[in-house]
């Protein structure tokens, strides 16, 4: 069959057999070909070692402080010191705090592991004063982007060193070390100067310079002047982030990017995520991200120079943007992304493309409305969540084959998972995608759907609001107002949380004329979720039509779509009704007519107009 008849709106609908899915689908982490790339990206770990009161805490917590946009741990290895015995306790000023063998290294080691693992530990709680710890209480510490591993030996097991990115050494002089050491151990820690001092030319200087001391050519980076070297940890920081915010992925297709991620960030994501998030909320805060999102993925088209004249009257020497410009939106969820387009880009011009599945066997039909000229522009396409990317790949396909260069086009996500990255950028390597986050993986729970859940919510902005100034005597104010639809308008309604079930459309039409329309003339389509309701149709006088459809899922789309030369759809009214689960049986239900009956199978999977009722 010739694709300009496959890519027919008429084809589509005529062969059009089950709901449209928005190329969200569930696939089991067994099931994924990317375990690799989906484990969960390791927390990196940093070292931080120097000798006592070299101010490696101080360092720390310059670093968490900087690093606010990710989740930082910081791991003592105080923490993890044994403590004494009553033996031990009473002759403490013989005991050797410096050395490796003070420590329960196995459990540091067990510690570090888990947490990378991703997993919570219970940190003991170590008593300085009583060189004891806690019996009954730990520091719980959760997994994280990034731990901090800091103490006096923490380089010197290679199974500890085997475990970090990066090795930080404080290095700071050894007077300056003393007499913080002094001041510390005699304020905080209850000491006398005298045994502050026996302890340290005992242990503490000997244990630096036999095991603190040798363990400093194990250190990426080492810091003269502790926490005072504001260069040097504003470096580290940098690197950090850097490393940080490249997602592997971005790694292995180097046309991906991820904006980078802040607390306002995640902080919005964690809202929209959250299943009892307010409908005002969940549009405000997406809204939001994906504003982000477009204003990044508009800062990689291409610019040219500019130079104007200021109102000082100097040049000032700037860029100016990429006019051939357009978005398509992967219908229907892609159509929640147009609003933060339009607010970005002035009277930009926005296509459409369905993506219709047919049947089970993987086979997709493509509807598509897109500017005459989009081989000339460079393509926004929009679909909030890339879940498996089959759906971005055949809406990809289609704008290569409108003759629209690969490079050209710049994929636009909420939400992406790195099947989805693998599929679409494997196979269209010059394209960019642009998301503000990347999920672990699909599995059987993910399902987010970044639509915007408000009850009714309207993708268009082509449309005109028509009043009847003439309506005729007792005609109901629902007949008194209209819709028109100049270009494909969709409506999205927001039934309820997993709303799968048989709901009644009732679509009103009442022809009137007003402004420059007489509503009589158009000529349109009208789907639900994919399927057909009307086709060509016409209202000439009032039309009550009635639908019964399965909803899939949370979101019912009603969409217009202008036919031939009337260039317009309207409608007056759409009432949605829920009806019980079970409403169509779903097999065996059956149409008896003269000459005998036909039996309907997956019934539940179609849409049934119901029959107007007559009087005999
Ligand atoms: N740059 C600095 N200037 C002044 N005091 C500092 C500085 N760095 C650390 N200190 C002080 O020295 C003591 C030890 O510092 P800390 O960071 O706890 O070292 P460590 O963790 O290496 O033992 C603390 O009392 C701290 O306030
Ligand atoms: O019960 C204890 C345990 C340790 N110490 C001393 O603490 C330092 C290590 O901590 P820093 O914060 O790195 O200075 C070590 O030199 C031990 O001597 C202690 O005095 N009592």
């Amino acid at each position: 069959m010739p694709l300009e008849k496959k890519n027919s709106i008429d084809y589509v609908m005529e062969t059009a057999s089950g709901p449209h899915f928005s190329g969200l689908h569930s696939l089991t982490a067994a099931a994924s070909p990317f375990s690799d790339v989906n484990a969960p990206n390791q927390p990196f770990v940093i070292g931080v070692s120097g000798g006592t009161a070299s101010g490696k805490t101080t360092v720390c917590d310059m670093i968490i402080q900087q690093l606010h946009d990710h989740r930082v741990v910081l791991v003592n290895q105080d923490s993890f010191y044994r403590g004494l015995t009553a033996e031990e306790s009473k002759c403490v000023h013989k005991y050797n705090f410096d050395h490796p063998d003070a420590f329960d290294t196995e459990q540091l080691l067990d510690c570090v592991l888990t947490l990378k693992s991703g997993q919570s530990v219970q940190v003991p709680i170590y008593d300085f004063k009583h060189h004891q710890r806690s019996s009954d209480s730990f520091r719980q510490v959760n997994a994280s982007d990034v731990i901090i591993l800091e103490g006096i030996l923490v380089f010197h097991d290679q199974r500890v060193r085997n475990l970090m990115n990066m090795k930080i050494f404080v290095d700071t002089d050894a007077d300056l070390r003393l007499s913080r050491r002094i001041r510390r151990d005699t304020v905080e820690r209850g000491r006398d100067v005298s045994s502050v001092l026996e302890q340290y030319a005992k242990f503490v200087k000997p244990a630096f310079d036999d095991f603190i001391l040798p363990s400093k050519k194990y250190a990426d980076v080492i810091i003269p002047r502790g926490g005072d070297n504001h260069v040097a940890i504003d470096l580290i920081v940098q690197h950090i982030q850097t490393k940080l915010g490249q997602h592997d992925l971005c790694k292995i297709y180097p046309n991906t990017y991820v904006i980078q991620s802040t607390f306002q960030i995640r902080g919005m994501h964690t809202l929209i995520r959250d299943k009892e998030i307010s409908k005002h909320d969940f549009a405000f805060y997406s809204d939001r991200l994906i504003r982000l999102v477009v204003e990044h993925g508009l800062g990689r088209l291409p610019f040219t120079e500019k130079q104007v004249i200021t109102p000082t009257g100097s040049i000032y020497t700037g860029v100016d943007f990429c006019k051939k410009l357009c978005g398509v939106s992967i219908v229907r969820s892609g159509e929640s992304m147009e609003n933060a387009l339009r607010a970005c880009c002035k009277g930009i011009k926005i296509g459409k493309i369905l993506i219709h599945r047919d049947g089970d066997d993987g086979r997709k039909l493509i509807y598509e409305k897109l500017p005459k000229d989009i081989s000339e522009r460079h393509v926004l396409l929009l679909d909030p969540v890339l879940a498996t990317g089959n759906s971005a790949n055949h809406a990809i396909e289609l704008l290569i084959q409108k003759g629209v260069p690969e490079s050209h086009i710049i994929f636009l996500n909420l939400i992406s998972a790195p099947e989805g990255i693998h599929c679409v950028c494997k196979r269209f390597p010059s394209l960019k995608i642009v998301t503000s986050e990347i999920d672990a993986a699909l599995n059987g729970e993910f399902r987010v759907i970044p639509v915007k859940p408000s009850s009714i919510f309207l993708s268009t902005e082509q449309f005109v609001s028509l009043t009847d100034k003439n309506p005729s005597s007792g005609s109901p104010i629902l007949y008194r107002t209209a819709r028109v639809f100049t270009a494909v308008s969709s409506y999205e309604l927001y039934i309820k949380r997993n709303g799968t079930g048989t709901h009644l459309v009732r679509l009103h039409f009442s022809p009137f004329k007003a402004q420059n329309f007489n509503l009589a003339s158009a000529k349109f389509d009208v789907l639900a979720n994919g399927f057909l309701l009307l086709r060509g149709f016409s209202a000439y006088n009032l039309v009550l039509k009635e639908f019964l459809l399965r909803v899939d899922g949370e979101v019912l789309e009603i969409m217009f779509s202008p036919l031939g030369n009337s260039g317009f759809a309207f409608v007056c009214a759409i009432e949605v009704f829920s009806a019980p689960k079970d409403f169509i049986i779903d097999d065996g239900a059956r149409l008896i007519n003269d000459d005998g009956f036909l039996v309907f199978e997956s019934a539940a999977k179609k849409a049934a107009t119901t029959l107007p009722l007559r009087e005999f």
